[in-house]
């Protein structure tokens, strides 16, 4: 799978930021600005094949928890969109906040959503390695999904209630058989796109963010649950709780954010 193996300083809850990225000309996230973006009728819809018994493992990282994939072979993918080539899925992870007023990476019109679901993938046309991949401009795509407080989200409670057995960090347990597209909202048609970075070191500008405009929805409860995990590994006298995991929103500098709608 492809989770970073770089240690995140134990500044809580954010890491300290470099003071300089490498290239930081497209640096992630950002507030996507609906009026500011530019509708391109060549979007291609977004074509994802995710196949659940890809499915390994879910990993505190001390930082968030990853849905790891094994990405060994392209038996789940993504394709389409704004994407040339095919990518493959290697995790999924979330950011959100100590309470409902905040919690995503990415703002709408500066609108905060509570939590948001990133679904990362690599050009495995291009490359055979995630950690090549992670280098390179065209090397990742990360699917964003917001996600508001609503009704309860059943595909997501098989989640939900393996979490607790990952409540530390460098905890890790089986999760097999969840097939991730169930998290996908059901309009995947309608999207902003834009060249950007990883969020978490190395903060590498090889992400093609795709950005769905429909959020999903999960309870308040689902939502508690996330916050019951723990920055802090279980030899750490001081617990931590896991909240406002995201990076401070970043310059859009000489970019553009096109949608896939007008
Ligand atoms: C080498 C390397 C690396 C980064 N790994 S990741 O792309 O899976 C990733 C991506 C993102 S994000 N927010 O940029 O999609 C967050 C966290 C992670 C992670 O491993 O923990
Ligand atoms: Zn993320």
């Amino acid at each position: 799978a492809c989770s970073s193996r770089f240690v995140l300083s134990q500044m809580h809850p954010m890491w300290q930021e470099p003071l300089e990225v490498p290239g930081g000309e497209r640096q992630s996230p950002i507030d996507i600005s609906i009026r500011k973006s530019v509708f391109d009728p060549n979007l291609k819809p977004l074509v994802t094949r995710y196949d659940p018994r890809t499915c390994q493992q879910i990993w505190n990282n001390g930082y968030s928890f990853l849905v790891e994939y094994d990405d060994r072979t392209d038996k789940s993918t993504l394709h389409g969109g704004p994407l040339e080539d095919q990518f493959r899925l290697c995790q999924f992870h979330f950011h959100w906040g100590e309470n409902n007023n905040w919690g995503s990476e990415h703002t709408v019109d500066r609108h905060l959503y509570p939590a948001e679901l990133h679904l990362v993938h690599w050009n495995s046309d291009k490359y055979s390695l995630f950690e090549e991949a992670v280098m390179e401009d065209n090397g990742l795509a990360v699917i964003g999904v917001f996600m508001k407080v609503g009704k309860r989200h059943e595909g997501l409670q098989k989640l939900v209630d393996a979490l607790p057995a990952v409540r530390h960090k460098d905890s890790v347990v089986e999760f097999t058989k969840f097939d991730p597209s169930c998290l996908l909202p059901q309009n995947t048609n309608e999207y902003w796109t834009y060249a950007g970075s990883l969020t978490t070191p190395p903060l590498t500008e090889a992400v093609t963010w795709i950005i769905m405009k429909q959020p999903i929805e999960v309870s308040h409860d689902q939502l508690a649950v996330f916050r019951s995990l723990l920055f802090t590994s279980a030899e750490e006298e001081v617990q931590k709780s896991m909240v406002n995991n995201f990076r401070v929103q970043q310059s859009l500098k000489d970019r553009t954010v096109r949608s896939s709608f007008n």
